[in-house]
């Protein structure tokens, strides 16, 4: 039995022999990366779509309208929830749940995709047990369709302004929902535009006059049975986005709607009858719907990373060109030294990524049972660490994925390759959930608090315990043994320190000189974001670390270590100038470390097939042409190219119209 288990009769000879060396069993592998229970229920669900013709794309999205689009996968949805529970064990498991979308419908989006990320996380942390009743219930049984409507036209960052009023009317136990400016009008959320009935709407909880700041309302928009809106709500689609355009992103009006002073969620807020408010436990809990999707975008980032190192790993194994030794014959890609160092280390980081979005999926689950008991202690903590991790990881998906998509050369340009649209999608994760600057000034504070309390002799939480340890002056790397690499992991924790405590104490300097607090910040903002994006590279290698050692199996800890051994070798040199400014790295160390990774690029080599098969994306959920599992590529171009909706004539109108008569005129004009 072949250790890579994706081999299959048909296939390509090359991948076959590629996944004959593989040196770890890729179930294996797979049950390291998405969990054990996990891998198997993907595996079968896969299984099970393949067979469910109804769940199958009619045809390439490529080649559809935006309308197309959102029909298509309305009724692929629909088709999925119908055809549920045969296919998965269990559907209130929203990661079962969204592998199964991914298979089925795909990432351009659907009409319950905000329903599932925010509108009911909403609900469950937010709605008191009555109204959990009344909405909940109904939005898990799909009785309507909701979304979470907070960005407005003129604001998204700075939720203090937002400008959409919820005033208190105490003689008809009401809230009159209303926008009174056009940058007032809610803008962006999903699904809204054609899609939801319902939305989560922020709104400032305005009581006699008196501003509470925004509170979350739950606001039918739309008609139950004919889905128009309703009195007072204007409602539409913002247009054409970069990608994510099966998902109809909206615009919200109202005008003086009223909706019932129990629409408030309220179970941490509250306003009774005589307009009475009470204060939630922690000022920022209205949140948690953010916090979510930044929790589980993790590890949906890494994945998408996964896909395009899929594709473009085995299309660089398909595909030959040039010579290594003349006269000896065309090599794979994959075996130019460049390529490799292209794709290895994006490969690395999707594992990372989807560890790490585990890693911070339980810290959220701890918290949110921590919050039902109104306990909010370790909130500081998740929103630092998914600050960081949403900021870093999405930039550095997108970054990985664009070399993904180069190292294709043209045919990763094409559609055909799949790359562009999650591309599109993933760079979408910069901006949406707090833009990635902003959130990375959000974990900044943290980390200056953080320093404060250090400076005092305690720790504000364990991401920060490693502020309290000293500094070394040199590292070790290459002085000592290679080892687990500790010396390496150790120049990420100096690095990540040494910028901390920098920009903290340059601040302090900037304050002693009589400058305010807030204009130091603004002088320093630069400095403090990389701090930020140092502490959570750090978090990232540590994470790895902590996977590597945790695996049991001989074989797949080895073939992990060196995914991690690279992935810090390359995290580092990218960072290198950091290290060099206090000379903790000297040159021969910089020149260890980059032999070392050229050595590891060879080592992973033989394993690369078999370290992307252990993603075990099925062809339909991967969506590419270049990525194909069989590697049979080149035939299946020419018939994807034969589908484009400019081959259904030889001969298009315009040409008639446009280009013919020009090229009679000219003739005319030149035969006079
Ligand atoms: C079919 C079935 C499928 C089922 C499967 C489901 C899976 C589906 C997967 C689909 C995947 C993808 C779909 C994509 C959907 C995308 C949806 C996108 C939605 C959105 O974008 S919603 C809008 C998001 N908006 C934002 O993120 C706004 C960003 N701004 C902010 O968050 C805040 O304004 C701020 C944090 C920048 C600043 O807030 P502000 O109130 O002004 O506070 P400050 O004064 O700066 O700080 C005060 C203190 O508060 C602390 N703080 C801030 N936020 C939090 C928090 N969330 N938690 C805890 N503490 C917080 C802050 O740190 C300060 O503390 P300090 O004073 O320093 O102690
Ligand atoms: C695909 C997609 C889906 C979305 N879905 C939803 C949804 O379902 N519901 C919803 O409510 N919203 C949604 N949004 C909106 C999204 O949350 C906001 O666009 C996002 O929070 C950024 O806010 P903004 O657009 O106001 O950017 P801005 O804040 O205007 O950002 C513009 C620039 O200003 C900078 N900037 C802003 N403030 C600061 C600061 N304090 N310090 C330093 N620099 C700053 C930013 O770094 C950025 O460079 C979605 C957006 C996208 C792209």
């Amino acid at each position: 039995m072949p250790l890579n288990k994706e081999i299959q009769p048909g296939d390509n000879d090359e991948l076959t022999r590629e996944r004959l060396q593989a040196t770890f069993d890729t179930q294996q592998m797979a049950a390291a990366l998405w969990g054990s229970d996990l891998a198997r229920k993907r595996r079968e669900l896969a299984k099970k779509v393949d067979k469910l013709t109804v769940l199958h794309d009619s045809k390439d999205m490529s080649f559809m309208t935006r309308e197309e689009k959102l029909s298509e996968n309305a009724r692929k949805v629909v088709q999925m929830f119908a055809h549920v529970a045969d296919i998965v064990e269990d559907p209130s498991d929203d990661a079962e749940m969204f592998h199964l979308s991914s298979n089925a419908i795909g990432h351009e989006g659907h009409p319950f995709g905000v329903h599932f990320v925010m509108f009911i996380p909403a609900l469950k942390a937010q709605a008191d047990d009555e109204q959990r009743e009344k909405w909940l219930m109904p939005a898990l049984g799909l009785q309507l369709i909701g979304t979470y409507a907070q960005t407005e036209l003129g604001h998204g960052t700075n939720l203090r302004a937002l400008e959409t009023m919820a005033t208190f009317d105490k003689a008809t136990d009401e809230f009159v929902i209303h926008t009174p400016t056009v940058t007032a009008l809610k803008w962006w959320p999903g699904s809204l535009g054609k899609s939801s009935n319902h939305a989560v709407v922020s709104a400032n909880l305005i009581i006699d006059g008196k501003s509470y700041g925004h509170h979350n309302f739950m606001v039918q928009i739309r008609d139950e049975n004919t889905h128009k809106p309703l009195k007072g709500i204007t409602v539409g689609d913002i247009g054409p986005k970069m990608a994510y355009n099966a998902s109809d992103n909206g615009f919200l009006g109202f005008d003086h709607h009223r909706i019932p002073r129990r629409n408030m969620l309220m179970r941490h807020a509250k306003v009774d009858k005589n307009g009475v408010y009470t204060k939630p436990p922690h000022a920022k809990i209205g949140y948690s719907a953010m916090v979510h999707v930044r929790s589980v975008m993790i590890g949906h980032q890494g994945m998408f990373l996964g896909s395009a190192s899929t594709i473009a790993i085995r299309y660089s194994l398909v595909r030959r060109q040039g010579e290594i030794k003349e006269g000896s014959g065309e090599v794979k890609i994959l075996d130019y030294q460049t390529q490799q160092h292209r794709l290895f280390p994006q490969l690395a980081r999707a594992y990372v990524f989807m560890f790490a979005g585990k890693e911070v999926r339980e810290l959220y689950q701890k918290v949110l049972s921590d919050m039902e008991k109104g306990e909010t202690t370790l909130l500081a903590d998740l929103h630092a660490l998914t600050s960081g991790l949403k900021s870093v990881v999405t930039h550095l998906c997108v970054a990985g994925m664009e070399q993904c998509r180069m190292a294709c050369g043209g045919h990763g340009y094409s559609r055909a390759s799949g790359i562009p649209e999650i591309w599109g999608v993933a760079v979408g994760g910069c901006t949406y959930e707090g833009e990635n600057m902003v959130m990375l000034l959000q974990l900044a504070r943290y980390l200056m608090k953080a320093v404060k309390e250090t400076k005092k002799g305690k720790s504000l939480g364990r991401l920060v315990d490693y502020l309290l340890l000293p500094q070394d002056r040199h590292s070790l790397i290459g002085r000592v043994p290679q080892g687990e690499y500790g010396p390496h992991l150790a120049a990420f924790e100096h690095i990540a320190r040494r910028q901390i405590f920098k920009v903290a104490d340059e601040l302090t300097k900037l304050q002693d000189k009589g400058m305010s607090k807030e204009i130091a910040w603004q002088k320093k903002a630069v400095e403090l974001q990389r701090a930020a994006r140092l502490h959570t590279r750090f978090y990232l290698a540590a994470c790895f670390h902590r996977k590597v050692q945790s695996v049991v199996d001989g074989r797949i800890r080895e073939a992990l270590a060196d995914l991690y051994h690279l992935h810090l070798n390359y995290e580092l040199l990218d960072m290198v100038n950091y290290a060099l400014e206090d000379a903790y790295l000297k040159a021969d160390q910089v020149d260890f470390i980059r032999e070392d990774m050229y050595r590891l690029l060879e080592t992973i080599r033989p394993n690369a097939i078999s370290l992307v098969d252990a993603f075990e994306f099925s062809d339909r959920e991967l969506r590419s042409v270049l990525g194909r599992r069989d590697g049979h590529v080149y035939e299946n171009l020419y018939k994807w190219a034969k589908e484009s909706e400019l081959n259904r004539a030889d001969v298009l109108p315009y040409f008639d119209k446009y280009l013919k008569p020009m090229m009679l005129a000219a003739r005319q004009r030149s035969n006079i």
